[in-house]
């Protein structure tokens, strides 16, 4: 049977992969990369970039909708057909861009999931390849439900690639992914219902947000059921019919797609991990600082796949850099959580940074919380908004933020802001120094630091 050697065998090419692979092959190593499913990986092809894309339709909607009667007279109508064809003008060519930029930096690729055979040995594409480090880059895969007909559920893959818009769409599980596409839908004329098995949607953002942002939600016409467990999915002629407990009761409800929005986990099953003595749990590939797994000194993991990540673009090329760095010149680059900001992409869209309120009160000795409903100011009023509100979170000793929390229609750009003047160490008064344009959502941060003097 043929064998081929390689310094770095990488498996996975989305950001975290290709990252780690690049910075290896300009190193002068020899560098393959596998993956079982187009190149390039969950962001650019069916994740981020493609939601972003669709997600715009619905703002437009949804901000005309709001100036109904201040000027606009009808919403525009969208053609899906066209929506798609235009998404996928940028997915489209992204695998064939990435081989081939991929293989004009000399690196090879294969196209299936390598198994592990041996602490230095996968095998895939039947020849067994050795290599002196492994990376392990392979991201997340939607959960999976154990119910009864669960695989009748669709996943977000299927939401990007809507032929139509649904009549009616269930969503099981109110995170990032069920909210932004729940909103998506129900914009765009869906009848949506939200089942969640906890007591809140986005239970890692602020509840004082996240409550107005469920009731614009509402306001669209999302039911959400809350402490509500799906326990079985049959199909009927036109639609699926879903059975839920809640309340002790067991009841019924029926939509024409159905979405399993219940959370992602680590990609890891098909690789055999055990037969390089490489420990995962249900955090990831088990790394420590330098990304490199506790189990195997061959063998690095990086991105979503990595028990140290928080599941985010940024992240995971960050984390690929520094396997890579470490891979090339030995252990020197450590990964040190640093400030994420994080943002659903809603309209408004719900962004965080830092300590939640709950955080900052268990480490400081005493910390000002600036929290408001921001709706009556100028920046809401002028577009009619359904929602503004903020909770930025300030350590009084240092007078420096220390966690921001912002619900408005640009607080995917004004979170930034804040997250410059946090690693900056900006105190309240540095930060309220600065000239920002006007009238513009940034210049309402200085706002919502009021003085205390
Ligand atoms: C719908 C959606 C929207 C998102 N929106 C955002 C957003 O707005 N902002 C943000 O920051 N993040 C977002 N994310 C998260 C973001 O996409 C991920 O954090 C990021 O893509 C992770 O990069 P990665 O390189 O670690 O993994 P991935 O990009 O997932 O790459 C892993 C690759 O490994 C391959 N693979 C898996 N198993 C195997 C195997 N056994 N053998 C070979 N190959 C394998 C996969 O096919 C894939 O190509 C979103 C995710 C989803 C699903
Ligand atoms: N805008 C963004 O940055 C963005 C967008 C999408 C995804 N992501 C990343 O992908 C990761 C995964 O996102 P996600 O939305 O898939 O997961 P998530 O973990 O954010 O949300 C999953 C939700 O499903 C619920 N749930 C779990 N099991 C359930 C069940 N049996 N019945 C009903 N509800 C159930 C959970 O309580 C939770 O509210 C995120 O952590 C995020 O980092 C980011």
């Amino acid at each position: 049977m043929e064998t081929k050697h390689y310094n770095v065998f990488v498996i996975g090419s989305g950001i975290a992969g290709q990252t780690a692979a690049k910075a290896c092959v300009a190193a002068g190593l020899t560098v393959a990369i596998s993956d079982k499913r187009e190149f390039g990986g969950t962001c650019a092809t069916r994740g981020c970039d493609p939601k972003k894309i669709l997600i715009q339709f619905a703002d437009l909607v949804q901000h005309s909708k709001q100036l109904k009667g201040f000027g606009i007279k009808k919403s525009p109508k969208i053609n899906w057909k066209a929506v798609q064809k235009f998404k996928t003008s940028f997915t489209k060519p992204v695998p064939s861009s990435t081989e081939n930029n991929l293989t004009d930096l000399g690196i090879d690729l294969y196209h299936q999931s390598p198994k592990f055979i041996s602490k230095n040995e996968v095998m895939v594409e039947g020849k067994t390849i050795s290599a002196d480090k492994f990376v392990i880059a392979t991201g997340y895969v939607p959960r999976t439900l154990e119910f009864e007909g669960f695989d009748l559920l669709k996943t977000s893959d299927d939401i990007l690639n809507l032929k139509k818009i649904p009549k009616s769409a269930i969503f099981i599980g109110s995170g990032y992914v069920g909210m932004e596409f729940c909103y998506m839908l129900s914009t765009l004329g869906c009848e949506v219902t939200m089942i969640e098995i906890n007591d809140s949607a986005l239970t890692q953002f602020d509840s004082f947000l996240v409550d107005k942002l469920t009731k614009v939600l509402e306001k669209n016409g999302v039911k959400f059921m809350f402490s509500t467990k799906p326990v079985a999915l049959e199909k009927l002629k036109k639609n699926l019919k879903l059975t839920y407990e809640k309340d002790g009761k067991t009841k019924t409800i029926k939509a024409r797609k159905i979405f399993n929005t219940a959370g992602r986990v680590p990609a890891v099953e098909k690789l055999d991990l055990e037969n390089a003595g490489i420990k995962a749990d249900e955090s990831g590939v088990l790394v420590n600082d330098f990304m490199q797994s506790t189990s195997n000194e061959n063998v690095y993991a990086c991105g979503d796949v990595s028990s140290k990540s928080l599941p985010l673009t940024p992240l995971s090329g960050l984390q690929g850099y520094i396997a890579g760095h470490n891979i090339i010149n030995g252990n020197s680059k450590e990964f040190e959580n640093p400030l994420v900001p994080s943002i659903a992409f809603t309209k408004p869209q719900l962004a965080s940074v830092g300590y939640s309120e709950e955080e900052a009160k268990s480490r400081y000795k005493n910390v000002l919380v600036y929290k408001e409903d921001t709706s009556g100011w100028y920046n809401s009023k002028k577009e009619n908004a359904n929602a503004y509100a903020y909770k930025i979170i300030v350590n009084e000793r240092t007078q420096k933020i220390v966690g921001a929390h912002l619900l408005s229609s640009q607080a995917n750009e004004t979170i930034n802001v804040l997250t410059l003047a946090m690693n900056e160490g900006l105190t309240i008064r540095d930060f309220k120094k600065q000239i920002f344009t006007y009238p513009s959502y940034t210049n309402d941060l200085k706002s919502m630091l009021k003085d205390e003097d």
